[in-house]
């Protein structure tokens, strides 16, 4: 899309300063001033760029290459005599400085959107899907959208890709910000993860609505977080930057979450939702919206939404909702959208039917078979996601056996296996424990570390490596009345194995197959 854009160097300058990020310059007086294009990649380069040099795996030759390639300007942490030549512009932090410039380069794009975010451990693509359900519902289809599945940044369907980061690194994520406003989309809904904070991706962004859904212990290691507490602060910025700020009363570290929240933001602008009846005695401040379950079938979910408080009242959102995905905790995501779209003008008809067909691909998808029970696929992959929908399962329907398909990832989120552990040894009958992208491990050893956490007593467990194999056994062995729950690879249509992506026909398809042989 031949996007028109251009930054010159005085204003790159002059943005730096005003932000305390500019150690020093070097101008050259024989070099154009006026940049059109702008990268963090050597490999992507046009006539008068404006390069970023950022990242662990950064490398000084990837500057020469970008400035043979038509790279005149260069902005980074310290000065490189591959650079010569060239405007240079050292600054205090990179990614900040890639933030900034990208905003100003792509026309401060988000001033022409409705811009949510949301941030927490588990439900930002489930509630981003709902929300974007809604707007698209009030705005005729005019709502873009970041999520860890799918990007939309138009109407038409070469608009909507794959993503590759949860939330995009911020040159990108301005430019498909502007590619959303020119192709006329209104509304923009967006996942911000903890990593996006850490890296700056979303520096100097302010949300119109920022959403905090759940925290519990999740991306720690190595490539993401130190610690709990730098993944708590990094996903408290959300609120920090959000004009009006909505929170579950339900997170833990409630007071810390609504703390943040007032640091930027007046307490009329903060909102809370919880379930009914729910306690806690460190709510201080009376809760602004109340759901509430109503009788679930195998096929929908039924709540109902109250706003309880003054401010609350002023929305036109009381009332029943229908979601088609089953969990009682996509009620928490069903109600944080329905507040969004309520804090954007929709009413309760337009949120009721916005959100009402609202389906997301590899999140409770569910096949109901006629002797084999209901057999779902789902995205849970750590121990809070797992027991949310064991413990729904086990809640919801007539103690069913539930016999649980999964496998953890190799070479990252390790802290995770334990946790499926503990959940499977909480509520699964029978496990299944497979391959999910093993990465350069061997899965063998990784299910027998899951195995090795699970006790006996509880639940009888299979190691059965080839993850169709799993998926067969396991609806095969399913009664009636019985679940069976595919976890932890959601729509996934490949495994990663020592870096290759490996073709993967997905759960689904493979559940449907199975189920198909099965019942003919
Ligand atoms: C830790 C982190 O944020 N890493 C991201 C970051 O990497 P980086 O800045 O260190 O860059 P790098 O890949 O080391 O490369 C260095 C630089 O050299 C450049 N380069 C490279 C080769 C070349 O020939 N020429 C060249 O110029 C690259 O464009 C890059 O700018 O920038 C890269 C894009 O420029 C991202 O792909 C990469 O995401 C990594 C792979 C990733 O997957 N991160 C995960 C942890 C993440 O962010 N996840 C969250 C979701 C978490 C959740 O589920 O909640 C997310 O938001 O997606
Ligand atoms: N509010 C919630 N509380 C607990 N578990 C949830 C909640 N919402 C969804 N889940 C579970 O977590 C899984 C992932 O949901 P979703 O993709 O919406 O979350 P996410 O925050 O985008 O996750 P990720 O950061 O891992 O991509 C779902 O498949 C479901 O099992």
């Amino acid at each position: 899309m031949g996007l028109t854009m251009s930054i010159s160097l005085n204003t790159c300058i002059l943005i730096l300063k005003e932000h305390h990020l500019l150690k020093s310059s070097a101008v050259q007086d024989t070099v154009p001033t006026k940049m059109d294009y702008i990268s963090y990649d050597s490999r992507d380069i046009q006539t008068n760029t404006l390069f970023f040099c950022k990242g662990a795996g950064f490398r000084p030759t990837y500057l020469s290459m970008a400035k043979s390639n038509g790279a005149i300007c260069y902005v980074a942490e310290q000065p490189f005599p591959e650079g010569k030549g060239m405007h240079a512009l050292v600054v205090r932090d990179v990614t900040k400085a890639m933030a900034l410039l990208s905003a100003a380069f792509f026309r401060f794009p988000q001033d022409d959107l409705f811009l949510v975010a949301f941030t927490g451990t588990k439900g930002k693509t489930t509630s981003a899907y709902f929300l974007k359900g809604i707007f698209d519902q009030m705005n005729g289809g005019k709502t873009a959208l970041f999520s860890s599945v799918n990007d939309v940044v138009g109407p038409k369907p070469e608009d909507t890709f794959k993503s590759s980061l949860t939330t995009p690194e911020s040159l990108d994520l301005f430019r498909d910000m502007r590619k959303a406003v020119d192709n006329g989309m209104t509304h923009l809904v967006m996942e911000v993860s903890s990593q996006a904070y850490k890296k700056n991706r979303v520096f100097g962004l302010t949300y119109d609505l920022g959403f905090f859904l759940n925290i519990t212990p999740d991306h720690i290691g190595p490539n993401e977080h130190p610690n709990f507490a730098d993944y708590l602060h990094c996903k408290l910025q959300l609120l920090v930057n959000s004009r009006k700020c909505i929170i579950n009363a339900e997170t833990d570290h409630f007071s810390e979450v609504y703390a943040a929240a007032t640091t930027t933001t007046n307490p009329d602008s903060i909102f809370l939702f919880s379930r009914e009846g729910y306690q806690n005695p460190e709510l201080k401040v009376p809760v602004d919206f109340i759901f509430k379950s109503e009788e679930t079938d195998l096929i929908e979910t039924r709540f109902k939404l109250f706003c309880a408080s003054d401010k609350a009242k002023h929305l036109a959102i009381n009332g029943d909702y229908t979601l088609q995905m089953l969990g009682d905790f996509n009620e928490i995501n069903g109600s944080a959208a329905i507040i969004g779209a309520g804090l954007g003008g929709a009413t309760h008809e337009q949120a009721a039917s916005g959100i009402r067909h609202v389906t997301i691909p590899g999140r409770m998808e569910t096949e109901m078979t006629k002797d084999h029970g209901m057999v779902v696929v789902d995205y849970a992959h750590n121990k809070a996601s797992m027991m949310a929908l064991m413990g729904f399962m086990r809640k919801e329907f007539d103690n069913p056996k539930i016999i649980v398909v999964v496998g953890a990832p190799g070479d990252k989120g390790v802290s995770r296996r334990p946790g499926f552990s503990q959940s499977l040894s909480a509520f699964a009958d029978k496990a299944f424990l497979t391959t999910d992208d093993p990465g350069f491990e061997d899965p063998m050893d990784i299910a027998e570390e899951i195995d090795a956490g699970i006790d006996h007593s509880k639940v009888d467990v299979t190691i059965e490596l080839d993850r169709k194999k799993a998926i067969h056994e396991a609806i095969k062995m399913s009664g009636k009345g019985d679940v069976v729950l595919i976890c932890g690879k959601g729509a996934d249509a490949f495994q990663k194995i020592r870096g290759v992506n490996t073709p993967y026909p997905s759960d689904i398809v493979v559940a449907r197959n199975v189920i198909k042989e099965l019942e003919k």
